[in-house]
Parts: C-alpha cells; structure tokens; sequence
C-alpha cells in the first residue's frame, strides 16, 4: 500500500456522497431539483490515489466517470449550523465518482440499493491532499475532466444546487462526520462511459490535477 493510500485509509474514515447536486446535470436530465440533498456511501477500500488503476468490476459492461469536489472533514461534526460549517473544512480532494452505470440503473429500476454500483474496489480515485487555503472560493471553482484529452465535464462549483455548507450541514443533523471523513460533493453535467485502456485527467482550476487509466 503507497504511503498516500495508507493516509487516506488511516485518517479518511467514510465517504459521504450528495448526488444530482448540480442543475446544469438535472437540466440537461429532464429531472426536477431535489428538495433536500440526496445521499450515498462508498467503503474506505474504494479509494485509490495517482498510479493505481481504476478497475472495471466484473460484469460491468458500461462505466462512468463522476468528477466531484471531495470536501475533508476536521474534527467530530454533528449538528452543526450551515454558518458554521467552515470551521470543520480540513481541506479537500479532487475525486471521482467512478459509477458502475449498468448495475446503477438496474438497481433503480428494481427499487434496490446502489451500494454496489458506487462502491466498488477503485471506484473512489483521489489527489493529493488539498490545502483550505489553497481553495478560498470553493464556491465558485472550476472543476473539469478529460477523456484521452477530450474535455467531457466542466463546470464551477456555483453550480451546486446546494452549497458545500448546506450539505455538510444537513449530513451532520443524521450522520456524525468524523476528522478524515470525505464529502463528494455531486458532479456536474457531462458524466460519460470510459472503457478499458482509457485515461482521464482531472483538475480542480489549476490548483490540481491527476491521472488515472482504466484497467480491466
Ligand atoms: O451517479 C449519479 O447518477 C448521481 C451522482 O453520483 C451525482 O450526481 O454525482
Ligand atoms: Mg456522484
């Protein structure tokens, strides 16, 4: 295990994920806004970091890349007001939201859980740490991704249907959030397949950027 990886297992305890959080994705879905931020998780063995491969889980025949802002959470978060939700923001990630699409939209379908679909062994690639004060203007950020240096998503972070505060607010008052935990943010508009071999960048404006290959 890469020392990174090691860090992120030891201190990154659960993944907290809001999704259709962006209206440019539920406009160009034909989907109404949710009313309340809408919520999953992925196992901390979903994470990996720059130089493993995203693996295709098996029997997945169509898997989509989700480009998200991943928010790290300080110290111990419950109820905690949207006004004060700086004080528990770490930092951050640059994260994927590596979605088995074809196990996701049976789930749907069938009324079950997505667990599988969203939380399989890669499916959570991460940066490097990101420091707070690097990102000043989380709110307003450019998140983008491209495939084989094709640009498929693009997007600021204005863009949220709820902001970064709102959703960490409204987690806290249900899940306690813990010093290492991560917040996937929602991705926006553009979330697309990628097959076996394919290489995706990723950046947060030109604070970071990453690399990752899809392997079989
Ligand atoms: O995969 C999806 O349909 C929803 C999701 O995670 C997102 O909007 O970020
Ligand atoms: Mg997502």
């Amino acid at each position: 295990m890469t020392e990174r990886l090691k860090q992120f297992r030891e201190i990154g305890k659960k993944v907290v994920a809001v999704c259709r959080n962006y209206k440019g994705l539920t406009a160009a879905q034909g989907i109404p806004n949710p009313k309340t931020p809408s919520l999953f998780a992925k196992p901390t063995t979903a994470y990996i970091t720059e130089g493993q491969s995203i693996r295709i889980p098996e029997g997945c025949n169509l898997l989509y890349h989700e480009v998200e802002l991943g928010v790290v959470i300080n110290q111990n978060c419950s109820n905690v007001a949207v006004s004060d939700v700086d004080d528990y923001i770490g930092g951050f990630v640059l994260a994927l939201d590596m979605t088995a699409k074809d196990f996701h939209n049976e789930a749907k379908a069938n009324s079950r859980p997505w667990f599988l679909s969203k939380g399989f062994d890669t499916s959570c690639p991460v940066s490097d740490f990101i420091k707070k004060e690097k990102v000043p203007n989380y709110q307003d950020v450019r998140l983008w991704l491209k495939v084989d240096g094709v640009i498929k998503q693009d997007d600021s972070t204005s863009d949220m249907i709820f902001s970064v505060p709102e959703v960490i607010s409204y987690i806290s008052k249900y899940i306690t959030l813990e010093e290492g935990d991560v917040v996937l943010t929602g991705t926006p508009d553009g979330q697309g397949p990628v097959t076996e071999g394919q290489i995706m960048e990723a950046g947060l404006a030109d604070i970071v950027s990453m690399k990752f290959s899809v392997a079989k």
